[in-house]
């Protein structure tokens, strides 16, 4: 697989380091406008890395843009004569519809959008996909490509914009809450390093319980809670100081702020 990553910053660079550690492709272009800070990656043989858009589209059939919504138009205008049937195009940009960009390289291209996150670049991300009607003879390819870097699902595009907040922004809202676990586990005792591993790998197995179980979390929590005991008492407590509350209401205010990146 030839993929070509235009626009190599923080999650381009996860999207690279997922794929170089999943063997996912036979030969890579990465692109940035300064990429001087990523050179170092061309010690594994198959990357390259340029300013080159133009010779990543010509060299690649799998094209995933990373970029900033306000830079995407203008590099698709200036590649999208090099595009082919071969191509399969990826976009991860926030708010830039399926119907925009076909406005600018048009309908008969393949077409995934998709919303990894940055755990992409240790093979755990969560990637929701949806894509235009020619793309569909391509979405289980892009299924593939993200499965090997994590867990994906075809969502309808209308659902995009809220994947973004759950997902991606998802990745800061679980840090923010194992940094508060590690601050609390600190003033119970341990020094920081112990403290972020308890919270860490706590936060891990938890999720993983979910994973393999397939059980719901109030049913984990119900094996928890020993009636009368500590765990019932500190769950109320964080509930009667708003934690749930806080949590969807600070998911909404994302979702409204993404909305109006949408819209621009
Ligand atoms: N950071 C995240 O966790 C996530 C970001 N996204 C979306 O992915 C996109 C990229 O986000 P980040 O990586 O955070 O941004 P970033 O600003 O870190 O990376 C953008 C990269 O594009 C490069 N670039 C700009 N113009 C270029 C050009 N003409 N040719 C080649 N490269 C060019 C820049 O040099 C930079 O390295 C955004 O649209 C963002 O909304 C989506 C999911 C998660
Ligand atoms: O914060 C943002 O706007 C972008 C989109 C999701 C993650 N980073």
């Amino acid at each position: 697989m030839k993929i070509a990553i235009i626009g190599t910053g923080n999650l381009g660079l996860s999207i690279a380091h997922g794929i170089l550690s999943s063997n996912g492709a036979t030969s890579m272009y990465l692109t940035k406008r300064s990429p001087g800070s990523i050179k170092e990656l061309e010690k594994y043989g198959m990357v390259t890395v340029t300013t080159d858009n133009r010779e990543a589209v010509q060299k690649s059939d799998i094209l995933i843009f990373a970029v900033q919504p306000g830079q995407i138009e203008g590099i698709l205008e200036n590649t999208r004569d090099l595009l082919t049937e071969k191509h399969v195009i990826i976009s991860t940009i926030t708010g830039f519809s399926i119907d925009r960009i076909e406005k600018i390289i048009g309908k008969d291209q393949h077409i995934i959008r998709s919303m990894p996150n940055t755990a992409i670049s240790v093979g755990k991300s969560m990637t929701c996909i949806c894509c235009n009607e020619k793309g569909k003879k391509r979405i289980d390819l892009a299924k593939a490509i993200f499965n090997r870097m994590g867990h994906s699902i075809e969502i309808s595009e209308e659902k995009m914009q809220a994947a973004t907040v759950i997902c991606a922004s998802g990745i800061a809202f679980w840090m923010r809450l194992i940094r508060a676990t590690t601050q609390g586990a600190i003033q119970l005792g341990f020094d920081a390093k112990e403290a972020q591993e308890l919270a860490m790998y706590t936060c891990n197995g938890a999720a993983e319980l979910l994973i393999e179980s397939g059980s719901h979390p109030e049913e984990e929590i119900d094996r928890v809670t020993t009636p009368k005991g500590c765990t019932i008492q500190g769950l109320n407590e964080m509930e009667h100081q708003g934690l749930s509350s806080s949590l969807i209401r600070g998911m909404m205010a994302s979702y409204e702020k993404i909305s109006h990146i949408g819209k621009n």
